[in-house]
């Protein structure tokens, strides 16, 4: 992958799932492929909690998951786990302020490969771009039980406080976030959507990843 500018990235921000095993209460990569057909726009492969696997069964499930998106041209990025990234040769890495500092990851990833950043206030945000981040991950927007230890719901007061600095990065709302509440997210300046169960549980997950790529789609300017 050559360096990837910030249309780029704007780009493939508008509709980001994220899954794990422990997220779908249907075979998972069946999930996944309802969501590429459905319209999502770039994956990430988030193992974490509750009966997560773990070793071999991680990675053989990891490659499962990267098989389709690359044949379904959708970047995949790994969670936390920047070994892993780099031995599948993923497309890019998120981490949180409690993983490797982004300035570590960006040294061991390259500029190649697209990095980001969990963020909850400005300060955060300001840190992760000038450490190399090239979009910012900021929520929890509405409450969520998804995420064990989620931070309280913050609206989207940071994303307006960002972009009030006229601080540009891409951003990427997460928390709670569905079809119906969607919206605001993107009217406060977000570039897109981060969302787990309301793909990943779904009923049809196809039909929830259009109707998120239509509304986030109609908001975007
Ligand atoms: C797009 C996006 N935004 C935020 C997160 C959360 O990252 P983090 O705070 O490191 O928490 P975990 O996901 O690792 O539990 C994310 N994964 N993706
Ligand atoms: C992985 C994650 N990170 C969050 C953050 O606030 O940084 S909230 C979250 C869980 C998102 O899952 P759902 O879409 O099911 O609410
Ligand atoms: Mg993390």
């Amino acid at each position: 992958m050559k360096k990837i500018t910030k249309k780029k990235i704007e780009n493939l921000l508008p509709v980001y799932f994220i899954m794990g095993s422990n997220n779908c209460q249907s075979e998972p990569t069946l999930v996944l492929q309802q969501a590429i057909k459905g319209g999502i726009t770039l994956f990430q492969f988030r193992e974490k909690g509750t009966g997560a696997l773990t070793g071999n069964e991680k990675i053989k499930f990891a490659e499962q998951l990267q098989n389709i998106c690359r044949i379904n041209n959708i970047p995949f990025i790994v969670n936390d786990d920047v070994d892993l990234a780099l031995a599948l040769d993923a497309d890019g890495i998120h981490i949180g302020q409690d993983d490797e500092s982004a300035e570590q990851v960006r040294q061991k990833i390259g500029n190649n490969k697209i990095l980001g950043v969990s963020t909850h206030n400005l300060e955060e945000v300001k840190k992760a771009i000038a450490e190399g981040a090239d979009y910012v991950g900021i929520g929890p927007i509405y409450s969520t039980t998804t995420k064990e230890d989620a931070k309280t719901a913050q609206g989207t007061a940071l994303i307006q406080e960002v972009r009030s600095n006229n601080i540009e990065i891409p951003i990427v709302g997460i928390g709670g976030i569905t079809v119906k509440n969607a919206s605001p997210v993107i009217e406060h300046g977000g570039n897109g959507v981060a969302v787990i169960s309301e793909i990943s549980l779904a009923e049809d997950p196809g039909e929830n990843a259009m109707k998120l790529n239509k509304v986030v789609k109609s908001f975007l300017k």
